[in-house]
C-alpha cells in the first residue's frame, strides 16, 4: 500500500477539514489549557444495545487501535463507550494519526450499530 506511514502522520497536524468533517458526525472538539501546556481531544460516546454489544465494539477498536499504534482514552460504563483520542508523543495535540483512527472508529461503530448519545 503507498500509504504515510503512520509514523508520519502522527507528526502531522490534524487538518481542520477533517476535524469538521468528523464534528458533523458527533464528535466533539476540547482544548483545555492548563500550566504551560495545553491538551487538545477529540471525543465522542456511543450507546449500544447492552455490554455485549460494547464490549464487541472495543474489541474491535482495540485491534485498530494496535494496527495503528495510536490508542485511545476510553471508559465503559454497561452499553455506553466513552472515547477520547490526542497524540501523547506530540505533547497531546491532534494530528492526522487522530483523525485516521477517529475514522476506522466510525467505520466500525457503523457495523456495530453504535449509536448516538
Ligand atoms: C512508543 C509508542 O509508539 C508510542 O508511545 C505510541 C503508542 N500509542 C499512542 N497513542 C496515542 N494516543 N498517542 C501516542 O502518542 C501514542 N504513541
Amino acid at each position: 500500500m503507498a500509504t504515510t506511514s503512520n509514523a508520519s502522520l502522527r507528526r502531522q497536524a490534524a487538518s481542520t477539514a477533517s476535524l469538521t468533517a468528523l464534528t458533523e458526525r458527533g464528535w466533539q472538539l476540547s482544548f483545555a489549557a492548563s500550566t504551560g501546556s495545553a491538551t487538545q481531544k477529540l471525543s465522542r460516546e456511543y450507546t449500544f444495545k447492552d455490554f455485549s454489544e460494547a464490549w464487541g465494539f472495543m474489541s474491535r477498536v482495540a485491534l485498530a487501535a494496535e494496527k495503528l499504534n495510536h490508542h485511545p482514552e476510553w471508559t465503559n460504563v454497561y452499553n455506553r463507550v466513552s472515547i477520547a483520542l490526542t497524540t501523547h508523543d506530540e505533547g497531546n495535540q491532534l494530528t492526522a494519526l487522530d483523525v485516521k483512527l477517529a475514522e476506522r472508529i466510525e467505520a466500525i461503530a457503523g457495523q456495530a450499530g453504535g449509536g448516538e448519545t
